[in-house]
């Protein structure tokens, strides 16, 4: 098969080389496409790949019924709807690394930029005006900088900043004294680190927590003559509150690479001489781009192979040395859904996973997912997947749980999937047998053996001599060659099973018949 590949924002064309160089991966690069345009022709595209630039709207999303993966290349993905991508079963993956070091080179830069009136002083010479006086600086040294979100960036900035030998005072929901220790940097709240900046800088992703974090309430906490960077996010800072703050003097300088609206070229800030102001330059070096678009093209060659990605932004990351312990279950994980589910053969309200033995000690979420994907798609085809199986749960009303205990005996690894129904429970468990691959072991409460593929048949009845003659006489009749045949009883002369796997599938017709056998109870074909 082969993958068409969007890729609508500028990426590095040495970045993209893996993907160019895969076989079965046709690219589509910057084709120039506007809104309407990309909505008209999404639908033709399994990836889409990205930077800052591409909305990924839900409509978009919607639209694109063969689209799997998005990736974006960078950290920011407030430019893409991921609810929607979630509930349309499209994972988002982005480059969380590649530009860290290029957006804090940027942050020193404008920094520096504020400190030393570089702009400004450069205008006004193009403008042939030699004007030492208005242009005089401060140092930085033994200035206090004010970090508000110290995650790789920010980190990377507090870096650099100490290197200038200012004093660094950083606040994050997630720092520890520790680490500021470790970093030789004061931890503090965010009022402390308003109150103390002689520059402040922000580096928080956008979230509805952090837009307007910086605002007129926050200014005034600010001392005087302080200048402020963003080189985050657009939002993050008030802009309007920021330019009355610049106006009034209480900030002496602003330092801007992103904006609430972009492209930003109309604002009344950008009229102001106390601002310095950059197209969203930040991650805009050769070397990140570089490292962005071959760590988002090798994670979209990956999902395409059917493999874990490395960086998932609407699935929980699971390092790869877990997801290599738990991807050989997933195939017997979304089998047993589905045999369980065609075995119920009922709307369920419930399902509970439960995981036994090493399976106990593992990252089970995505399992589970998979067998809810198992279950699932019996319902709703193939738009199930891993990715928007729990949502879709949640939205039929379906509740999830899981369980795990260590096995003292028996399986070493066992998944038993439980569906709840009007009717009442039904189950199923499957393990993993070395060098065997995947085992159907237990139906309900009957022991049985058998790999969970093709076409199988449930058969329950009273365990009685000449059932199980009948049974073959009537798959003969309808020339149906039974391959395997498991069988249990509860006890002697009581409930029993029968499971075959059959080399065709059971027609209605034939089950129709089958079912009306003397001490049959029931009938179930599944073909897995
Ligand atoms: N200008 C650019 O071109 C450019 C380039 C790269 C990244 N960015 C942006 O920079 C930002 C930071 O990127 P990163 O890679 O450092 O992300 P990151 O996830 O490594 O760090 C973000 C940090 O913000 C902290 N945080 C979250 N909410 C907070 C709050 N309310 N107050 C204080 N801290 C809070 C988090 O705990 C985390 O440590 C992102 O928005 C990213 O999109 C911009
Ligand atoms: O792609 C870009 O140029 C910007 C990326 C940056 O804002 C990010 O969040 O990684």
């Amino acid at each position: 098969m082969t993958y068409r590949v969007l890729i609508s924002d500028p990426l590095s064309e040495e970045g993209i080389k893996p993907l160019r160089e895969t076989e079965n991966i046709e690219i589509v690069k910057n084709p120039g496409w506007d809104e309407t345009e990309l909505l008209e022709n999404i639908d033709q595209f399994d990836a889409l790949l990205v930077r800052s630039q591409t909305q990924v709207t839900r409509p978009l999303l919607e639209k694109a019924a063969r689209l799997k993966i998005v990736g974006r290349a960078g950290v920011g993905v407030d430019n893409i709807d991921l609810d929607a991508a979630t509930e349309n079963g499209i994972i988002v993956v982005n480059a969380p690394n590649g530009n860290t070091n290029s957006a804090a080179e940027h942050t020193v830069a404008m920094i520096m930029s504020l400190s030393r009136n570089i702009p400004q002083a450069f205008h006004a010479l193009k403008q042939k005006q030699w004007d030492r006086k208005r242009f005089v600086g401060v140092e930085l040294k033994q200035k206090t900088l004010g970090v508000v979100g110290l995650g790789r960036i920010g980190a990377e900035v507090a870096k650099r900043a100490k290197g200038q030998r200012m004093n660094v005072i950083a606040y994050d929901p997630f720092l520890t004294d520790e680490k500021a220790e470790q970093m030789g940097i004061k931890r503090g709240t965010l009022e402390e680190v308003l109150q103390a900046g002689d520059f402040i800088t922000v580096h928080t992703p956008l979230l509805k927590e952090t837009r307007h974090l910086i605002n007129a309430e926050a200014f005034e906490l600010m001392k005087d003559g302080v200048q402020i960077v963003n080189c985050a996010r657009g939002g993050i800072i008030d802009e309007d509150a920021l330019y009355d703050a610049i106006v009034s003097g209480k900030v002496a300088g602003a330092a801007l690479d992103v904006f609430e609206q972009e492209p930003f070229t109309e604002h009344k800030l950008l009229t102001l001489p106390e601002v310095v102001a950059t197209p969203h330059l930040g991650a805009s070096t050769v070397e990140a781009q570089e490292i962005v678009a071959v760590d988002v093209s090798h994670d979209v060659i990956r999902f395409l192979e059917g493999k874990a990605v490395r960086h998932p932004v609407n699935l929980p990351s699971i390092p790869s040395e877990a997801m290599h312990q738990i991807e050989p279950y997933f195939y017997l994980a979304e089998k047993l859904g589905t045999f369980i589910i065609d075995l119920a053969n009922e709307v369920i309200s419930e399902i509970r996973i439960s995981y036994s033995g090493d399976l106990s000690e593992i990252e089970s979420g995505p399992v589970t997912r998979n067998a809810v994907k198992g279950i699932l798609k019996r319902y709703l085809g193939s738009r199930v997947n891993d990715v928007n199986a729990l949502y879709l749960a949640d939205r039929k009303g379906i509740t999830v749980s899981e369980s795990k205990r260590s096995a003292r005996k028996g399986f070493t690894n066992l998944i038993t999937i439980e569906v709840i129904g009007a009717s009442g429970s039904r189950k199923v468990s499957g393990t993993l047998l070395n060098g065997l691959g995947p085992r159907l072991v237990r139906v309900d409460d009957y022991q049985v053996d058998a790999t969970p593929e093709g076409h199988m048949v449930v058969i329950q009845h009273i365990d009685q001599p000449g059932v199980i003659g009948r049974m073959g006489s009537a798959f003969a009749e309808h020339n149906i060659n039974i391959a395997t045949m498991q069988v249990d009883r509860s006890d002697v002369g009581g409930n029993a099973i029968m499971l075959l796997t059959i080399d065709r599938h059971l027609e209605d017709k034939a089950l129709a018949e089958i079912a009306l056998l003397d001490e049959i109870k029931s009938v179930t074909a599944i073909d897995l």
